[in-house]
């Protein structure tokens, strides 16, 4: 059935979740609305314990809400699961290690009636090269790998990835990346959990910054490059006129703070604007940093309001 929302892959509203133990309460997941379009590529970017794994595994239906609610593609997490048009590569879930990597394919593929599709995830997540190997002698980005091809099996509308590339040195990151790209270029909602703010924003056109069990920041993760790569230097200037002659130095710089003669200027080229401070203004006490990725989102949001 057609619904208002058929545009909508997933839409989490109010979604919070409290993990009571015995001696604590944890606050997971405190609260947080997010509505992500089909199609759509979409990091939730965040440090250890933000509450990323918890909030993906609602979506899942791993994991019940305390409170707030779940729709995925218009559906309950259970019936989108079951239907196989959502499916996960998630960071816990065990394969077999005496299998070979093929028996693997071809027994979870045949469960969903989807045997006829295995010869072409194995050639497209690059396992056929390694097809007859034990699943117990593949390396953590290999085995990645085949999870990643376990969750393709369904042809899923939604793809939803927990920290895919864990274990995983640099070129088995860059190679499972190429990947997803040609996945993600089929249309396919993909959503990925990581702690690098690299994989965003090489991969994603959104990203969604949790942190403590919110939402902080929500925007496109271009923005968020930009403001990254920019960098603050502070110096002290001599004169009005060397102020004046820094702000002219290119259409990037511009002044962020000022007290009295020691200013604080944004601007894209760093080494150069700093070189020219130095040698051509006469400007002392120089310090240059770097937005952190908080200050970052934090200015992504204020300029939003
Ligand atoms: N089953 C549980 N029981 C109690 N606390 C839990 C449980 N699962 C998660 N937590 C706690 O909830 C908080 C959020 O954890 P979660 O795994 O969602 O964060 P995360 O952003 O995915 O972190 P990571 O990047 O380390 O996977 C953490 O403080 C964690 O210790």
């Amino acid at each position: 059935m057609e619904t208002l929302n058929r545009t909508e892959a997933v839409s989490l509203t109010g979604l919070r979740k409290t993990f009571t133990t015995p001696r604590t309460k944890v606050e997971a997941v405190r609260g947080v609305d997010l509505s992500i379009q089909a199609g759509q590529i979409v990091a939730l970017l965040g440090p250890n314990g933000a509450g990323k794994t918890t909030t993906v595994d609602m979506i899942l239906g791993l994991t019940q809400p305390s409170s707030g609610s779940v729709e995925v593609l218009g559906l309950s997490p259970h019936r989108a699961v079951t239907s196989g048009r959502v499916s996960a590569v998630l960071q816990t879930g065990g394969l077999l290690r005496d299998m070979t990597v093929r028996e693997t394919i071809t027994v979870i593929a045949t469960m969903h009636g989807q045997a006829g599709r295995v010869t072409q995830v194995m050639d497209r997540t690059g396992l056929t090269a390694i097809a007859k190997r034990r699943v117990g002698k593949c390396s953590g980005g290999e085995q990645q790998r085949i999870k990643f091809a376990l969750a393709l099996l369904p042809d899923p509308d939604v793809l939803i990835l927990d920290e895919p590339t864990a274990g995983m040195d640099v070129m088995a990151r860059r190679d499972f990346w190429e990947n997803m790209r040609s996945e993600a270029s089929s249309g396919r909602t993909i959503i990925f959990a990581t702690h690098y703010l690299e994989e965003a924003q090489n991969f994603a056109e959104r990203t969604v910054l949790m942190s403590h069990g919110r939402i902080v920041a929500d925007g496109a993760t271009e923005e968020l490059r930009k403001l990254i790569s920019g960098r603050t230097v502070s110096a002290t200037l001599p004169t009005e006129q060397a102020i004046s002659q820094a702000e002219a130095f290119d259409a990037s710089v511009s002044i962020a703070e000022r007290n009295g003669q020691r200013i604080s200027f944004k601007c894209a080229d760093s080494d150069r604007f700093a070189q020219t401070l130095l040698t051509d203004l006469g400007a002392w006490d120089l310090e240059i940093s770097a937005p952190s990725l908080e200050d970052a989102f934090i200015q992504l949001t204020e300029d939003a309001q």
